[in-house]
């Protein structure tokens, strides 16, 4: 039976390369965001529908980002649409700047965001692309071997702030329909789980991209996801900037369109992509 007792909840939907998020503005920290709710939010059918939920909170009001208030006013509380917390999100950050700059808490140019991944500094232009820079990527040691319908490949673990295993594919296809999270061996591998990349060769620089993302399934982007991929592309081809001391770009293609990732020689990955909003709107009374 439905609740009577919640009240409307204001929200945005945005979404990046078609990574899509429900954005709740509560930039007191007052809204108490269940698992359930974020759940509710993100179903496709009995919900508004999205990949992820962007609670917008002041650093200085939310325990998690007390300590970085000094550098970043405004912080990302992102989560999965099964209502599970992850770290970092890299097409939220940007569609969280851009509803920053829509709301008037933030001018175009340049900006920093707390996330759980820590703080990421963000260019926004007026209109069009933006670009985050997301940190370093960790390369950690280890054999693993993900598969999908009894086939299996070898991959790459990157952390982006959150955990991924990048696979080299024939071809995007064979990672079948992904609606079940990809196997991976060894079992105790990911004890938080993963975010698991299929990847196919496009050309010079240039790869393409399905993902199955941990809480949320297979969805159109992933920014974290393109950044991890670029990183393991970059070293299968043998480039590692922090040895050329020259900065290092590929085009990722994802399902939901183009992001373009550079590694810098200090280790810096870099993104940039469209980040775009389009609608506003307020539940319904005992709804949520
Ligand atoms: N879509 C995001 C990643 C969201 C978090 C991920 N599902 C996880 O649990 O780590 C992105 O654009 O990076």
């Amino acid at each position: 039976m439905t609740s009577t007792t919640s009240p409307p909840l204001r929200f945005l939907k945005g979404h990046g390369t078609e990574n899509d998020f429900v954005i709740v503005p509560d930039p007191d920290g007052l809204i108490d965001l269940s698992p359930a709710a974020v759940a509710r939010l993100c179903d496709r059918r009995a919900g508004i529908g999205a990949d992820g939920v962007l609670r917008v909170v002041r650093s200085a009001a939310h325990p998690e980002a007390r300590g970085m208030a000094d550098e970043a006013e405004w912080f990302m509380d992102y989560r999965n649409a099964d209502g599970s917390i992850a770290e970092m999100c890299g097409n939220g950050v940007r569609v969280f700047a851009r509803y920053l700059q829509r709301a008037g808490h933030a001018e175009a140019g340049e900006l920093a965001v707390a996330t759980r991944a820590g703080v990421r500094r963000v260019h926004l232009a007026k209109d069009g692309d933006v670009t985050v820079r997301m940190g370093a990527a960790t390369l950690p040691d280890g054999e693993v071997t993900v598969s999908v319908d009894g086939r299996s490949w070898p991959a790459r673990n990157v952390g982006m702030g959150n955990p991924h295993a990048v696979a080299f594919v024939a071809d995007l296809a064979d990672a079948g329909k992904l609606y079940d999270a990809p196997g991976y061996s060894p079992a105790g591998a990911y004890p938080d789980g993963v975010n698991v990349e299929f990847v196919v060769d496009r050309g010079p620089r240039h790869v393409a991209m399905r993902v199955h993302e941990r809480g949320s399934g297979e969805t159109r982007s992933c920014g974290t996801g393109a950044c991890a991929v670029m990183v393991a592309a970059a070293r299968r081809d043998g480039v590692d900037p922090a040895v050329t001391g020259r900065p290092e770009t590929y085009t990722v293609d994802v399902p939901g369109g183009r992001l373009v990732v550079t590694e810098h020689p200090d280790g810096t990955v870099e993104m940039t992509g469209p980040a775009v909003i389009l609608a506003e709107g307020t539940t319904v009374a005992g709804w949520l």
